[in-house]
């Protein structure tokens, strides 16, 4: 039989370069892996990450493309996470502490616990401390030690044993306690803003050109941060909003001309709502932060809902917390409301809408019976410990960190890229940022299930 391959050389590619530690501190000893001699482990050829293991950060290519696109000067590609033949702390030496930072996430209990348990199992290290409260933990409270038993059952449950915050980021605050302390190895579990602040600590680590590897591991819930192939424990908290959605759609179809409305986390990005429309698709219309909506006239919700409801006598609304937030009046005062990050303060856009919904029902149908049944799960779909896959996840990418810490790279992620865990500076992370592409097929999917109008309409109105 003929072969039926065709060997196509790629493009060049991009490799997105990680800090080093020897890159600022010469003449850094380096170590055997003590893996090789790990009972749990039997080093195969191959076991060993090199640096020209590579992840591509696209795996689609149209290979009538020969040459990278203009402006781009090839494809984007990451170091792949793992075990290096060669580390750069003497475990012993390794004095390690982690922290939590932000809102909570399925999974940061998993997390904490399989850094502990990797740096003892993989690399003996036994001096491990949890940095209590978030960054501002690391010059207002001490430190606590963690073991591998302490550890033992935290992944069962939900939050962060750790505690966490918002705000409280004191650049030289931090570093200077980092290094009274003694530490030489950090790990930091956050969202975006942690990620920033990451970015910080690590300039100036670099800048006071201190032997200590900086890790992140992104958390976010609402999975707005970018590059990554999606956060830990969003999964779960996809699960827990479609418990919620079933809940919306009994509600609606036992009442008369009832609208189940459901919102969901998502400050600027509307992944839960809309992964949880899908799986669910008891869903009639989904909004989204990246998609603006409208209330009256042509196109609008009310004319859609007017008919859904004639059509089954109930609807499921589901929106999430950041949709539709500049059609909420607000004060001047509300206007400028940050949280102890920076973040804005969001007014509640279910209560809103079921406002809204009420007064134009009563408007129009003043006769008719009507309910809105808001529900809001907000804090309970973040709120619970990881599913089984996410959980599973949680551990190698804990474990991907350990091995890049301990191999001397800093300032960079460890986080799932196609599927394959790899090393990410911390910089591009910060960065990116995860929106919901309304464009693409998974929008055109919602749109399809809900059968929900684009919104659009009034916008192409006004132009034409
Ligand atoms: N631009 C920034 N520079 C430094 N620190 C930041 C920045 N943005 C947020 N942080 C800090 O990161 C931590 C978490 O940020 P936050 O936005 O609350 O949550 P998340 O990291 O989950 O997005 C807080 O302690 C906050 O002060
Ligand atoms: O925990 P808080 O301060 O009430 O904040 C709620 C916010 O936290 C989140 O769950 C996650 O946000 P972060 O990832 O920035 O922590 C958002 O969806 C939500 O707006
Ligand atoms: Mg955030």
């Amino acid at each position: 039989m003929e072969n039926q391959e065709t060997t196509i050389s790629l493009p060049s590619i991009k490799l997105q370069n990680l800090t080093h530690l020897s890159d600022y501190i010469p003449h850094l000893p380096k170590h055997p892996n003590p893996l090789d001699h790990n009972q749990y482990f039997r080093p195969f050829s191959g076991f060993y990450i090199t640096p020209t293991d590579v992840i591509l950060h696209n795996v689609l290519h149209d290979v009538s493309i020969k040459s990278p696109p203009p402006n781009d000067g090839g494809h984007l590609a990451y170091h792949r996470a793992g075990p290096r033949k060669e580390i750069f702390f003497e475990p012993t030496e390794v004095r390690a502490a982690v922290v939590t930072c932000g809102g909570l996430c399925p999974g940061m209990n998993t997390v904490i616990r399989e850094l502990v348990v990797g740096l003892w199992d993989l690399y003996g290290v036994r001096e491990i401390y949890g940095v209590k409260m978030g960054y501002r933990g690391f010059y207002s409270s001490d430190f606590v030690q963690l073991d591998k038993k302490l550890v033992h059952t935290w992944h069962k449950s939900g939050g962060t044993m750790l505690e966490t915050s918002r705000g409280g980021f004191h650049l030289n605050k931090i570093v200077d306690a980092i290094q009274d302390h003694g530490l030489n190895q950090i790990y930091i579990i956050g969202g975006d803003g942690t990620m920033r602040g990451m970015v910080e600590i690590f300039n100036e680590i670099k800048r006071r050109k201190l032997n200590i590897a900086v890790a992140g591991i992104p958390k976010t819930v609402d999975n707005d941060v970018g590059i990554i192939d999606r956060s830990f424990g969003f999964q779960t908290a996809v699960e827990m909003a479609q418990q919620a959605i079933s809940a919306g759609h009994v509600e609606a179809e036992s009442g008369v001309n009832c609208i189940g409305l459901v919102k969901f986390m998502g400050r600027r990005t509307g992944h839960i709502a809309l992964y949880a429309t899908l799986a669910s698709r008891d869903v009639d219309c989904c909004l989204i932060p990246e998609n603006d909506f409208y209330l009256e006239g042509k196109g609008g919700l009310f004319e859609f809902l007017e008919h859904r409801l004639k059509e089954n006598g109930h609807a499921v609304l589901v929106v999430a917390e950041g949709a539709g937030q500049d059609m909420i009046p607000r004060t001047e005062q509300q206007q400028q409301e940050r949280d102890e990050s920076g973040n804005p303060v969001f007014l509640d856009v279910g209560v809103w809408l079921k406002s809204e919904l009420k007064k134009w029902w009563a408007r129009d149908h003043p006769n008719e019976l009507f309910t809105v049944k808001y529900i809001d799960p907000t804090y309970m779909i973040r709120a619970v410990p990881a599913n089984a896959t996410d959980n599973l996840y949680c551990t190698l990418v804990a474990h991907s960190a350990i091995h890049g810490a301990m191999a001397g790279y800093t300032g960079f992620v460890s986080g799932p890229i196609n599927g394959n865990y790899a090393y990410i500076p911390v910089e591009g992370v910060a960065r990116t940022k995860n929106e919901v592409n309304t464009n693409d097929h998974k929008w055109a999917w919602v749109r399809s299930v809900t059968d929900q109008p684009d919104f659009m309409r009034r916008y192409s109105t006004a132009t034409n």
